[in-house]
């Protein structure tokens, strides 16, 4: 299918997002604080959206990248271990780039890692030469085995590759970690980390030429604006002016704060976005270093 014929019919936007799995509820409710919202239960698999015209495809998380490259759906969000993967796989059979990661979206972080039996000395990835290695993102692994200059086989395995070594199918295994709790189960130890992953934003490696380009623009605005205010607090406090500075040493995650006199000069009213957990600890080390008057307010939205 061409992109070219499928897209051009089009002047509504069209997201894919996983319709079950670890990415499905943080992609809708991530697209839900943008201002997006559908017409259909979420068992269906197109969302008519109601907001903006931005409609939502409900698929595999495998098929993304393929949907964006036919041109069937403009935008994805999907892992970037799959993106990559995929991305690797089009290369290698000399097929163009036609999707890219547009942005990171901060939720299902993990890694894509080399891990080996509990029982082995790790001395490097020499270590591998000749090798059976198990996992599902064999163009990642063999991209990794060429830099490093090391001949070892991709043992290809679509689940369930923690349980390839004991079974005697492969040696060592290449899989996505986060807990690491599957390794340990498994008597594998990670060694290497391959890629560092979480879920991203995928679109086309073109602009789009026509309205779809304002939408896109339109929703990456305010998905920015989520991003960044996502974990950020505004904190209110009172201090004398000569205790700031040293108050702005215990907030390096705070963006400069906005300052106003009261009491005559010598008492300054400060506020200031921070992006970093605002524990009791955290408050307790302001007050001790002169703030007066704490406050931390949520923040709902933020338009730069
Ligand atoms: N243990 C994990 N911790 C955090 N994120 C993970 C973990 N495992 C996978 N992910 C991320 O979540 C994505 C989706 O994982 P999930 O297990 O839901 O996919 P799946 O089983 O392939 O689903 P589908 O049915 O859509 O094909 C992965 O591609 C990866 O980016
Ligand atoms: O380090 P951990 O926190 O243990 O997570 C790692 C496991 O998570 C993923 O599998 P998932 O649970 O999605 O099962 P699946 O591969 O069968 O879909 C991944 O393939 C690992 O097996
Ligand atoms: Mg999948």
């Amino acid at each position: 299918m061409s992109p070219t014929a499928n897209s051009a019919v089009r002047d509504r936007l069209r997201i894919a997002i996983q319709k079950s799995g670890r990415l499905s509820e943080p992609a809708r409710a991530l697209l839900a604080s943008s201002g997006l919202s559908w017409r259909e239960s979420r068992d269906k698999l197109f969302c008519y959206g109601e907001s903006l015209p931005v409609d939502l495809l409900l698929v595999r998380d495998d098929d993304i990248p393929g949907l964006i490259a036919d041109g069937v759906c403009d935008l994805g969000i999907v892992g970037r271990n799959v993106l990559v993967e995929q991305a690797g796989e089009r290369a290698e059979a000399g097929k163009p780039e036609v999707f890219r990661e547009w942005r990171s979206l901060g939720f299902g972080a993990c890694k894509l890692s080399l891990a080996v039996p509990d029982d082995w000395t790790w001395e490097g990835p020499s270590q591998l030469a000749g090798k059976r290695i198990a996992t599902t993102y064999p163009n990642l692994l063999r991209g990794w085995l060429r830099e490093q200059g090391v001949q070892a086989e991709a043992v290809v395995l679509n689940g369930s590759v923690e349980i390839a070594p004991r079974l005697g199918q492969a040696d060592v295994i290449c899989d996505l970690v986060s807990s690491g709790a599957t390794l340990a189960a498994n008597q594998l130890k990670p060694v290497l980390d391959i890629l560092q992953s979480e879920a991203v934003l995928a679109g086309p490696a073109q602009p789009f030429g026509d309205v779809r380009a304002e939408l896109a623009d339109l929703l990456l605005r305010r998905m920015d604006g989520v991003l960044r205010i996502r974990d950020s607090k505004l904190l209110m406090f009172q201090a004398p002016r000569d205790a700031v500075d040293q108050l702005m040493l215990l907030l390096p995650d705070a963006e400069p704060p906005t300052m106003c006199a009261i009491d005559g000069a010598d008492t300054l009213s400060l506020q200031a976005l921070c992006h970093g957990a605002m524990t009791w600890q955290r408050l307790e080390d302001l007050k001790r270093a002169g703030a007066r008057g704490l406050m931390v307010l949520p923040v709902e939205r933020m338009l730069a």
